[in-house]
């Protein structure tokens, strides 16, 4: 660059050295610098300035991402139960710092939701997603420039698309499958010119690609898994290989672990093959995403469902140990804190026996479940039939009586096995005394890797019968810290043993630790229904379990005293049966 160009950019310094110095100052301090003076603005937003720290090897890539709203945001508007709103956060990991870009002046409260980003020649696009408020499909294209750090219109997608897979190579950004509005998958795809805002239809896939994602390898796009419209949510193990150089697709077999949601979380190796951030590290095995730039991938994942999640940075070049290094987040990008959440809860209670809420123990989980639920206690059917909400309590306690043959079935059989030969009027409270209901919706998670749909816990009651739907997210823990998905069987009823069980079974039956997740492209719903001994009831072994000289290993505690024990407490995995342990 001609240093004639620019001149005094720092008082009584040649201007050599002071264009030196400008050169060595970070991306991230451009904002801030180029409100020092007009000279420093018009270096700064400069092209020429751009090419000269280029040439100089003062530019790199920072990673871009879609979050939820901070603090500042939040207090204008947004609230746990109205979907959150969303802006780009870049991280430059040369200077380890975080930033939040301007809105985009259409979007100014938030992004809209589920939309993509690729990034090109120093530039950022964003495309297509959900209008935040009416939730209608969107084919907005908005490009920002990080030279003036302006964001401009680009042209209109051809065609509304959502969940589609994009990628970026020489300029263009590549646009395929994905769904239309009336979601029906799709095989079509676009091409979009950054420069000359245009765009151009690509040759068609072998087949429909709903939910598929985009990573360019080399001179390639990869279109990786998807399912097609008939078979919602099966995806695939085939990907579909754009060769950039003669423009025409060809498919791969195997090349991804079949029922496996590959969004975000696709990425390329060491040795340039295909993976799944998923699989590089025990520390990211979870609601892992990742974001490559150049030879860095930044990851962001946890180990084990429900556990906080750790941004972390990994090196893919050859000749590096590929180890993760943790990335320190400010607190505001980190996702927001409880209280802050908790200002906007709502808490309707109309009665002890009908409860509407999010979260189980709200006051005291630290990240607020991505779950809202209705609570039905059952004394009786007088009492359900006075109290509970008329527009579901005819099914509801249908659905209850209906249940009853299943639960004694189930009751009979397990406490046999105790040498329990009759359930007795006693034994039937302290077994079926009474029971809850909860109506669990989980509604669409945009950010699934930021929270769960209920941490790890164990219910409280003898036994739950859980109602699943065909969504999926529940786990159940195995031996080792080891998660089990469950599969998710529309219709099937999922059978687990709740503490009290434990604790009147001397621990020969576990309460089962189990937790689910978030879904990012579908609403869950699930029915537990809690069979509990009655508030009242003292629980503790049944004398027929230590007949025969066995230790006990529970106290008597007071039925409605455990359960106050296990919802003032956050979700934390088994600990809560410490509470009726007996410590030898
Ligand atoms: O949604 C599910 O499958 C599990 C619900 C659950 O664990 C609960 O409500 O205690
Ligand atoms: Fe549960």
């Amino acid at each position: 660059m001609e240093s004639t160009v620019f001149t005094e950019f720092i008082p009584s310094l040649p201007q050599e050295l002071g264009l030196e110095c400008m050169t060595r100052l970070p991306y991230t301090a451009h904002r801030v610098a180029s409100q020092v003076c007009k000279r420093w603005r018009e270096l700064l937003e400069s092209k020429d300035f751009y090419y000269h720290r280029k040439k100089l090897g003062y530019t790199h890539k920072v990673a871009c991402l879609v979050q939820a709203a901070d603090r500042a945001d939040v207090s204008q508007g947004s609230k746990p139960g109205n979907s959150p709103s969303f802006g780009i956060t870049v991280f430059d990991s040369v200077s380890q710092t975080w930033q939040r870009l301007d809105p985009v002046p259409k979007y100014p409260n938030g992004l809209p939701l589920f939309c993509q980003l690729a990034s090109c020649e120093g530039k950022l696009v964003v495309m297509g997603g959900w209008d935040p408020v009416s939730y209608e499909q969107v084919s907005h294209v908005f490009v920002y420039d990080f030279t003036t750090r302006k964001w401009r219109e680009g042209k209109e997608m051809p065609s509304k698309r959502s969940f589609f897979a994009i990628g970026a190579y020489s300029g263009r950004i590549y646009v395929v499958g994905g769904h239309d509005e009336n979601k029906n998958a799709l095989k079509t795809g676009w091409v979009y010119d950054l420069s000359k805002d245009e765009w151009t239809e690509l040759n068609q896939m072998s087949q429909e690609r709903d939910e598929c994602e985009g990573v360019v390898i080399g001179d390639e796009f990869w279109a990786v898994s998807g399912y097609r419209t008939d078979n919602q949510g099966e995806f695939e193990e085939s990907a579909e290989v754009y060769e950039f150089r003669s423009g025409q697709w060809r498919r791969v077999k195997e090349a991804w672990i079949p029922g496996r949601c590959p969004r975000s979380s696709v990425g390329a190796g060491k040795d340039g093959r295909l993976m799944s951030w998923a699989d590089l590290d025990p520390a990211v095995r979870v609601a892992v995403r990742g974001i490559m730039f150049g030879s860095r991938v930044m990851i962001a994942g946890s180990d084990s469902p429900g556990a906080p999640q750790g941004f972390y940075m990994v090196e893919m070049k050859d000749g590096q140990n590929g180890q993760l290094e943790k990335i320190e987040v400010p607190e505001e990008f980190s996702g927001l804190p409880a209280e802050e959440k908790r200002k906007y809860l709502k808490e309707l209670s109309p009665s002890n026996n009908v409860r509407f809420g999010t979260s189980f123990s709200p006051e005291a989980e630290k990240a607020l479940e991505w779950k809202d639920y209705l609570s039905l206690f059952y004394v009786s059917e007088d009492e359900a039939s006075a109290l509970w909400p008329s527009v579901c309590k005819d099914q509801v306690l249908d659905y209850m009586r209906r249940s009853e043959i299943v639960i004694r079935r189930l009751l009979d059989v397990l406490v046999k096995n105790l040498k329990v030969t009759e359930i007795d009027e006693t034994k039937e409270s302290l077994l079926m005394g009474s029971r809850r209901i909860n109506l669990n919706y989980y509604p669409i998670c945009p950010n699934p890797e930021l929270t769960v749909g209920i941490g790890r816990h164990s219910d409280v009651s003898t036994l739950t019968v859980l109602l699943q739907d065909d969504v999926g997210g529940l786990y159940v823990r195995g031996d080792d810290d080891y998660w089990i998905r469950v599969p998710p069987v529309n219709g099937s009823l999922v059978i687990n043993v709740g503490d009290a069980l434990q604790i009147m079974s001397n621990g020969r039956y576990k309460s089962v630790e189990h937790c689910v997740m978030t879904d990012g492209s579908k609403n869950r719903i699930s029915i537990p229904i809690f069979i509990n001994p009655r508030p009242s009831d003292k629980i503790s072994p049944f004398h027929e379990v230590l007949a025969s000289g066995e230790k006990a290993a529970y106290k008597e505690v007071l039925y409605s005293d455990y359960v106050k024990h296990f919802f003032r407490k956050a979700h934390d995995g088994k600990k809560t049966i410490d509470f009726a342990k007996i410590r030898i």
